[in-house]
């Protein structure tokens, strides 16, 4: 059985329409009317056991929506999920105890106490002894160094070390499901990369499952084995990230440095066959325009060459942000699992 499984999930929402000014006021508690958003249309996906996958898509798409039925935070409308043997919305007590989560935006320490009073207090809450509490707490003090601060007041930390805290709670437990909805938001380049080994060391080492939502395009691409993404509520894509770039990438560019803007044969534009993606001083990126005649590396870099005066030229994997831009702009909803 996997360890997480939504299947065919809905959530919509009803809200009351305000009008503007005091009258619109007035009728909102009068004679409301009401708005229906449907922010998650169809989602079904499934994460085996330790499993890390990265739930993906443009801002509104259904992500936070989707991981609040998973937890159990919000009831679905529609279908159903399955989390660690128990249905999370209905087996509440159960739930908890399968799993952690930590939404970057929100935190579950309590803010008018030092975080190491909290993680105490989460100790007896799930009754954890206090030597395996101990432990853990060291352990994870020596991948995220959290005891540099844990003695601060959680309304005095920042938003990193805030956050750092805060999936620490979540670890204290041993779920064996974690959900990390935004987790490194805030964190500096060497603190992401702390999360990220603590990620990778709880996967592989600890058979954790996890699921994450990022708009950290690195953090995709260090930790991802698989991804699903959503857009206008529904799944696009699920599979690997050589999927993803199968489905929404161009395969391939040229990166290339061009002395001035100096073209050896007077021609106008860009090689036949290639587009300009972006320049930035005297680097340039080129890509194949997709269509019947699409050209070979070898042709593309013959093309540059000929056009231009280049000092540097290599064949690159596109972007992984360019594909998820395509991804994220793909208009076209349905399940494509690749
Ligand atoms: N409680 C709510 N009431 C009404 N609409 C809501 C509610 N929660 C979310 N929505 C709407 O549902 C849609 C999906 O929101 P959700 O937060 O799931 O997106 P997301 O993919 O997590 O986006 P982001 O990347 O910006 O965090 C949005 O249009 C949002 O405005």
């Amino acid at each position: 059985m996997p360890a997480i499984e939504a299947r065919g999930l809905v959530k919509t929402f009803r809200s009351v329409v305000r009008k503007p000014g005091v009258r619109g006021g007035l009728r909102a508690l009068l004679a409301p009317e009401y708005e229906v958003r449907r922010a998650v249309e169809d989602v079904s996906f499934a994460v085996e056991q330790g499993e890390l996958l990265a739930l993906l898509g443009p801002n509104g798409a259904g992500k936070s929506t989707t991981i609040k039925m998973l937890t159990g935070i919000l009831t679905p409308s529609a279908g159903s999920a399955v989390v660690g043997g128990v249905v999370p919305y209905l087996a509440r007590e159960a739930n908890a105890r399968n799993i952690g989560a930590v939404f970057g935006q929100r935190t579950q320490l309590w803010w008018d106490l030092p975080a190491r009073e909290s993680f105490r207090i989460l100790r007896d809450i799930y009754g954890v002894g206090a030597s395996a509490h101990a432990a853990r707490l060291a352990e994870l003090d020596s991948l995220l160094g959290i005891s540099a601060f844990w003695n601060t007041r959680v309304r005095h930390l920042s938003l990193g070390q805030r956050v750092l805290c805060d999936l620490s709670a979540a670890l204290l437990h041993d779920p064996p499901v974690l959900f990390l909805d935004e987790p490194t938001i805030g964190m500096d380049i060497v603190v992401k990369e702390k999360v990220r080994a603590l990620l990778r060391h709880e996967v592989e080492q600890r058979g954790r499952t996890v699921l994450l939502t990022t708009h950290d395009v690195s953090e995709v691409e260090r930790l991802a084995g698989r991804v699903v993404i959503v857009n206008h509520g529904r799944v696009v894509l699920d599979g690997t990230l050589e999927h993803m770039r199968q489905r929404f990438g161009s395969g391939w560019q040229v990166h290339a440095t061009v002395v001035g803007t100096h073209r050896r044969d007077g021609a106008a534009g860009c090689p036949r066959g290639l587009a300009v993606v972006r320049s930035e001083g005297s680097r340039t990126v080129f890509e194949p325009l997709q269509g019947a005649d699409v050209l070979s590396p070898h042709e593309a870099l013959g093309r540059i060459i000929e056009r231009y005066e280049v000092t540097d030229i290599s064949i690159e994997q596109e972007d992984l942000e360019q594909v998820l831009r395509a991804a994220y702009l793909d208009a076209r909803p349905g399940v494509r699992t690749a």
